[in-house]
């Protein structure tokens, strides 16, 4: 997976006054399944469609396949989209949508007919070869149109929101359907998603962006546990922010009261003692201890309400200061409404950011 297959060099996208896409590089690696993922506005669809060649950036430079394709036609260039609706044509037969590409390359027909089998076949759509696409379900016609995509073989793959108009249970077979896909063919996937979960089950890296910028690039499991920035961390997942102050600071960690406690966690180069900072403690890293056990980090709240969701409960608690800690228990029994508990949690999953960075309601 070394080799690299996009590269986007300072591209900026301007409309008017609106930067769409703000001086973002990266570097997209061959094979890799690579989501962009962020609220709505800030940029996904605007990325894709300028590596996809249908819009042009306002400044910067696309590399495909180590060419540059700043000036390359959409046609031309070594990638395919798939769109969120389908965009199959209604009068042809699964087979005949799937045959078009090849067709108007004037592949000849013996090699077409073994080339749409096989991707029929990839996308488990063998038997409906003879059924228009009204005949068929959302997700078989997504699956069409991902054969449709694939059957010219491309280097790239470009995917937006392509489940976005599944319901929730066939969005998330269809989630491993195309993570399989893309791990079989080897092809390069760039996908777009708002879906944070989508994006952290399918994805090899995921780009996080916010108003045409780019917050963090990395692994799933790093912009979970150690999302860079506050919005990261309010954008993916259930997390508690909470108002704290630096107390104290040693080699290799700070001190910070938080309600009327102090607790330490691991230092950040860019805080100093005095500054109020954020903290972010996801719900399911949060546990309830007993008065008599002794832990670093000992939070004593008040039980405010218990909500059953199924395989755990949400409980919600309060620090002296009022300030509501939630916390994801699969544990109920430990507490009950109204009663005072104790809370802990790992100083190394504690992320620490300085208050006045981007305060902003997300
Ligand atoms: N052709 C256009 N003309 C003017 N503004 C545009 C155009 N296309 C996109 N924009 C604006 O650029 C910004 C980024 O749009 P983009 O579609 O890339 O966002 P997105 O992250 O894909 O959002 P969504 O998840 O809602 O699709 C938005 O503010 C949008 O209104």
């Amino acid at each position: 997976m070394a080799e690299s297959m996009v590269k986007l060099e300072n591209i900026t996208k301007q409309f008017g006054e609106l930067h769409a896409v703000d001086n973002i590089s990266l570097t997209i690696k061959q094979g890799e399944f690579l989501t962009l993922l962020g609220p709505s506005g800030c940029g996904k669809t605007t990325t894709l469609r300028m590596i996809a060649g249908f819009e042009n950036p306002t400044s910067g430079n696309i590399w495909i396949n180590q060419a540059l394709v700043n000036e390359i036609a959409p046609y031309h260039r070594e990638v395919n989209t798939v769109f969120q609706h389908y965009s199959l044509f209604p009068h042809m037969t699964v087979f005949n949508n799937v045959a078009f590409g090849l067709k108007m390359k004037k592949v000849k027909k013996a090699e077409m007919m073994e080339r749409v089998y096989n991707v029929l076949d990839l996308v488990q759509l063998k038997e409906y070869e003879n059924r228009k696409p009204n005949q068929l379900s959302g997700g078989q016609q997504q699956r069409i149109a991902i054969a449709r995509a694939i059957i010219n073989n491309p280097q790239v793959l470009l995917l937006d929101e392509p489940l976005g108009a599944l319901d929730l249970k066939l969005r998330k077979q269809m989630q491993l359907e195309l993570k399989h896909l893309q791990q079989s063919l080897g092809i390069t996937f760039i996908y777009v998603t708002h879906d944070q979960e989508e994006a952290l089950t399918m994805s090899d890296r995921i780009v996080v962006m916010n108003k045409g910028k780019i917050e963090q690039v990395d692994v799933p499991r790093v912009i979970y546990e150690m999302p860079k920035t506050l919005f990261v961390s309010s954008f993916i997942g259930d997390t508690n922010i909470l108002k704290g102050m630096v107390h104290k600071k040693s080699n290799d960690e700070l001190t910070l009261q938080l309600g009327a406690e102090m607790i330490t966690v691991k230092k950040e180069p860019t805080i100093e003692v005095d500054d109020h900072v954020l903290l972010s403690i996801r719900p399911e890293n949060i546990y309830f201890i007993k008065e008599t056990e002794s832990h670093d980090i000992k939070i004593p709240v008040k039980v405010i309400e218990c909500i059953y969701t199924g395989s755990s409960t949400k409980v919600v608690t309060q620090l002296s200061d009022g300030q509501k800690i939630v916390i994801q228990s699969t544990n109920d029994a430990i507490v009950t409404k109204n009663t005072a508990a104790f809370l802990t949690w790992k100083k190394e999953l504690t992320v620490v950011y300085k208050a006045n960075e981007k305060e902003e309601t997300f």
